[in-house]
């Protein structure tokens, strides 16, 4: 049987979540519909893909430059999105290295304008490299911007 995306009885009551206090999404964008699958939920490859955009927007910051993505870890979809949600993509440094930088991204979800709720949609911890012209590796440049929050220790 094919199931009706209207039909919300069957599936997961979302946990309801409010957006990070005194943080500013790096990234806010609104899926279209051409961005849904056949059930009408928005594809996890589209999410992903704009979780690789909010992630790299910090690490590019301190890169001063060209970066690729070298690492994903672990994406748990806890909700699904739909046509008409506001998405806000949050992003933290988590780690700087040599070469890598690796920022960890949460995804929350606005729905619902005549009585809003918030859900926490998925995270994702993700590992870019700082490269030249020719795609080879090349150390973050030092000192690192003041103006971008790290984790002690980062110099
Ligand atoms: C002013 C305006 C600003 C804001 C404006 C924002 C704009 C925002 C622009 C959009 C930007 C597009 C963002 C998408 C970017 C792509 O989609 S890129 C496309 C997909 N990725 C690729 O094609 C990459 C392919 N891989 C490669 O070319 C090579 O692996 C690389 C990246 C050159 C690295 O070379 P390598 O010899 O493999 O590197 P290796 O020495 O083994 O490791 C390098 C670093 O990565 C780490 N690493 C290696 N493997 C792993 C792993 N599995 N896990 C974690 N770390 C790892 C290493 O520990 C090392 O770190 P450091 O200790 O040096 O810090």
């Amino acid at each position: 049987m094919i199931e009706d995306p209207r039909d919300t009885r069957s599936r997961p009551q979302p946990e309801l979540s409010a957006l990070p206090v005194g943080e500013s999404p790096v990234l806010r964008v609104l899926p279209m519909p051409a961005d849904a699958n056949g059930n009408g939920d928005i594809f996890g490859g589209w999410i992903m893909s704009q979780v690789d955009l909010a992630g790299a927007v910090l690490s590019a910051r301190l890169a001063r430059g060209r970066i690729a993505t070298i690492a994903v870890k672990e994406f748990v979809f806890r909700q699904s999105v739909s046509v008409g949600d506001l998405l806000s993509l949050y992003a933290r440094v988590v780690a700087v290295g040599n070469t890598s930088v690796t920022v960890a991204v949460e995804v929350y979800a606005e729905r619902n304008p005549a009585d809003p709720i918030v859900v926490k949609v998925t995270e994702a911890q993700l590992t870019y490299v700082a490269i030249d012209r020719q795609g080879q590796r090349r150390p973050i440049p030092r000192p690192l911007p003041a103006d971008i929050p790290l984790p002690p220790g980062s110099a």
